[in-house]
């Protein structure tokens, strides 16, 4: 029985290339980001994130870290401007986490780890649903927020006071009525560039917008992230950290900055 892709030492990062061969693409995500290498470009547009709070659904341990899902029926919570045309609807947000505050980050920074990194997931309405857009090279957009550790930031905790409900692998849970928003720092300022999920399917359809400033996360709070189990109920328990891929080669593409 081939077993799922993960994490660990029989199924992380270097050996999904097995089963997904564009994890040798051009375009493959997380990148190391380097200020000076990144380009000013004027003609980025300022993002624009319109949230509705009751488009919140639920929240799920899907094996692999957890997420909150959205209602994306309607255009009620979309991401306009910045490096994109068009409209991207919310489909859902996830983090990625170390077992400890060194590393867990999946973009880096002059090669710098944080210990978490926020994932706001959105798709193109120029398609017909997330699944269609997914596999289109302008399909997703995902706003990147980086978690440093500092004082315990009160926006993340309604979501970390759920995950005693979902600690294995398959449990969900409702959750409703959630500005995904507040979950952002105060500045805007972006790097852009084209890239892909970073979990498997590995597809190359994400342009990829990282926000420089970071927002802040305790280590009481990280111990939260670091309670949930990669592993399903009556499994043998595996803490769910260390779920992020390395950074990936540029391949020659170019980061551009929103900032000076
Ligand atoms: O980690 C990221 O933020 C990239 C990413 C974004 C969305 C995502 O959704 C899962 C998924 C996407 C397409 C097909 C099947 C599953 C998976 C990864
Ligand atoms: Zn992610």
């Amino acid at each position: 029985m081939s077993h799922g892709w993960g994490y660990g030492p029989t199924n992380g990062p270097d050996t999904w290339g097995a089963d997904f061969p564009v994890a040798n693409g051009p375009r493959q995500s997380p990148i190391n980001i380097v200020p000076k290498e990144a380009q000013y470009d004027s003609s980025l547009k300022a993002l624009k994130l319109r949230y509705d709070p009751s488009n919140a659904k639920g929240i799920l341990n899907n094996g692999h870290s957890f997420q909150v899902d959205f209602v994306d029926d309607t255009d009620s919570s979309t991401l306009t401007g910045g490096p994109i045309s068009g409209t991207y609807r919310l489909k859902q947000f996830h983090f990625h986490w170390g077992a400890s505050d060194d590393r867990g980050s999946e973009h880096t920074v002059n090669g710098v780890k944080f210990p978490c990194e926020l994932h706001l997931v959105h798709w193109n309405t120029q398609y017909p649903s997330f699944g269609e857009a997914a596999s289109q090279p302008d399909g997703l957009a995902v706003v990147g927020v980086f978690l440093k550790i500092g004082a315990a930031n009160p926006r993340i905790q309604k979501v970390l006071d759920a995950l005693d409900s979902i600690k294995t692998k398959g449990k969900q849970t409702t959750f409703t009525n959630f500005d995904a928003k507040t979950l952002l720092p105060s500045s805007l300022d972006y790097w852009t560039y084209d890239g892909s999920l970073t979990t498997p399917p590995l597809l190359e359809s994400v342009t990829w917008i990282v926000l420089k400033e970071p927002i802040s996360v305790s280590p009481a709070q990280m111990a939260k992230f670091r309670s949930l189990l990669f592993t399903g109920e009556g499994e043998a328990p595996c803490c769910m950290v260390d779920n992020y891929r390395p950074p990936q080669p540029l391949k020659g593409r170019q980061l551009r900055a929103s900032f000076k």
